[in-house]
């Protein structure tokens, strides 16, 4: 008697982010069955980065497209050691760091669609075939002439928002694929395809240029959240020809495509692996922690962010609001803070010999409010989080639902119920954007309504805030907003 061929039972899920690349496979009752990250500084030390990117010169960060690439052959790798039978996955996604841009040099399609699966993957994908070897990243703040550019040819800062989402900011890609378009004409002459971390992510799953999702695509200062297509008068702003550079977006869940064959020779993929549009890792952190009313979620990573869901959206001068990964009736509105785990690692360096436990221990050590001094982002948090709808707190029923690296931290979690004076819960999976991932895959395999397909899943409570810390906290919140209205005055922005 024939063997029966293995089931399409299975998911895969990746995480392109700032600092690793990380996979895991989930079976269909949603258990990770097998997880694996590949960190970019430590285990790819030729490329030679600080925290996954190298700093420039004029504000410039950028990251060698070349180490994702090899890091992507590297996670497979290690995800079938650890015992992943790729044949059974039915449907794979994933997401990036947003707003980074990926510049596929002229002619590089044709390599795309024709990979060798006797050879690695970086070695047919070198860096020679992009028009931007190191591409951009959401640490870049080299555009600012562009931004101010972008605000006055679109009729001010809050129209830019009310079309795109956002007012104008230094990484989100319009701004980056402007300054590149003025500056250097030759690569932005020299390139076929512009993709996001996230779609070049899914391009190399799917051997061919994948489309931007809308989500990941309205971190871009480009796309009309409203319509959700890409605004005319923004893409004439930031360069030419750029509706063909960039290809039309995309619901984030669609099925692109199948993958790629090289996967199917090299890795043991069914041919029928279904590969579902990428997309940031925000927008994938909240398709997994599947938000309730009164949920907010505080992702603590290289970069630490607050964000929830909403069906009306409001945008701002501050915060962004992307169309919903899951639903593209739905939106997202978010906070974001660049100065997250990377300044908490200097602090830990400087004042707690390296250590996360005496790091802990000093913050557990110094009194509620910190005498009045302020610092932090996830301190900042609580003042911004108006702009997202009204105070946490203050918000009937409202749990904080921690993620990323630094949510393993207490005494960091304790800060933020203390600020946001509402209870932290923590999921047993840290790695919630490539969580996402597989679950956005199963979703889009599956069909049907996502709630359905995806149940919630079960939070646990971290800490709860203080008995004084609404006393302490509120006040310090009060002199917060009162600082930012003098310095908004001072600098001319209001
Ligand atoms: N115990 C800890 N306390 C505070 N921060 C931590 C702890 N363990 C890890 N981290 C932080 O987590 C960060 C990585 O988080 P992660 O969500 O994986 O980042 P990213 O997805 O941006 O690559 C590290 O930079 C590290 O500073
Ligand atoms: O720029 C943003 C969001 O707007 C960042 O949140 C990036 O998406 C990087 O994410 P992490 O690697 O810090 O998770």
């Amino acid at each position: 008697m024939e063997a029966e061929p293995p089931k399409l039972s299975t998911y895969l899920g990746f995480d392109f982010s700032t600092q690793q690349v990380k996979a895991l496979v989930i079976a269909d009752d949603l258990k990770v069955l097998q997880e694996a990250a590949v960190h970019f500084d430590s285990e790819l030390p030729e490329f030679r980065t600080q925290g996954g990117v190298i700093q420039g010169a004029n504000g410039e960060v950028t990251s060698p497209v070349v180490m994702w690439i090899k890091a992507l052959d590297l996670v497979l790798d290690k995800l079938r050691v650890a015992g992943t039978d790729f044949s059974t996955v039915a449907a794979l996604s994933g997401s990036g760091q947003q707003h980074g841009s990926v510049w596929w040099k002229r002619g590089t399609r044709e390599v795309l669609t024709n990979l060798d699966p006797q050879k690695f993957l970086h070695h047919q994908l070198n860096s020679s075939l992009f028009s931007r070897p190191n591409a951009p990243v959401w640490m870049d703040v080299s555009t600012t002439i562009q931004c101010q550019m972008l605000e006055e040819k679109l009729g001010g800062a809050q129209r830019l928002a009310d079309i795109s989402g956002s007012r104008a900011y230094e990484r989100f890609t319009g701004n980056q694929i402007a300054r590149t378009h003025s500056t250097n004409p030759d690569i932005y002459g020299n390139t076929e395809h512009i993709s996001l971390v996230s779609s070049f992510a899914c391009s190399l799953m799917l051997g061919d240029y994948a489309p931007i999702d809308l989500s990941d695509g309205s971190g871009m200062n480009l796309l009309d959240i409203n319509t959700k297509d890409w605004h005319e008068d923004c893409l004439k702003a930031c360069g030419v020809g750029l509706r063909s550079l960039l290809g039309s977006p995309v619901p984030s869940n669609t099925v692109v495509g199948k993958v790629s064959n090289f996967y199917v020779e090299r890795y043991g993929f069914s041919a029928e692996c279904n590969v579902v549009a990428f997309t940031g890792d925000n927008p994938s952190s909240l398709a997994a922690m599947r938000l309730d009313r009164g949920d907010v979620a505080l992702s603590l990573g290289t970069s630490d962010t607050l964000f929830l869901s909403t069906s009306r959206p409001t945008p701002g001068l501050e915060g962004h609001v992307f169309v919903s990964p899951i639903d593209p009736d739905l939106y997202m509105g978010m906070l974001c803070f660049s100065n997250g785990s990377l300044t908490r690692e200097g602090v830990r360096d400087k004042c707690a010999e390296g250590s996360w436990d005496i790091f802990s221990e000093l913050l557990e050590s110094t009194p509620r409010g910190n005498f009045g001094n302020m610092g932090g982002s996830v301190g900042s948090m609580g003042g911004s989080v108006g702009s997202m709808g009204g105070s946490v707190g203050s918000m009937e029923k409202c749990r904080v639902l921690a993620t990323g690296g630094a949510s393993r931290n207490k005494a960091l979690l304790q800060i933020a119920a203390d600020v946001f004076q509402a209870p932290v819960y923590t999921m047993n999976v840290s790695n919630s954007a490539a969580l996402g991932g597989a679950y956005r895959a199963k979703h889009a395999f599956r069909g049907g309504a996502y709630e359905d397909v995806i149940p919630c899943p079960t939070y646990t409570l971290a800490t709860e805030p203080a008995a004084d810390a609404s006393k302490i906290y509120g006040q310090m919140l009060d002199r917060l907003d009162m600082f930012e209205q003098k310095l908004l005055a001072e600098s001319g922005a209001t």
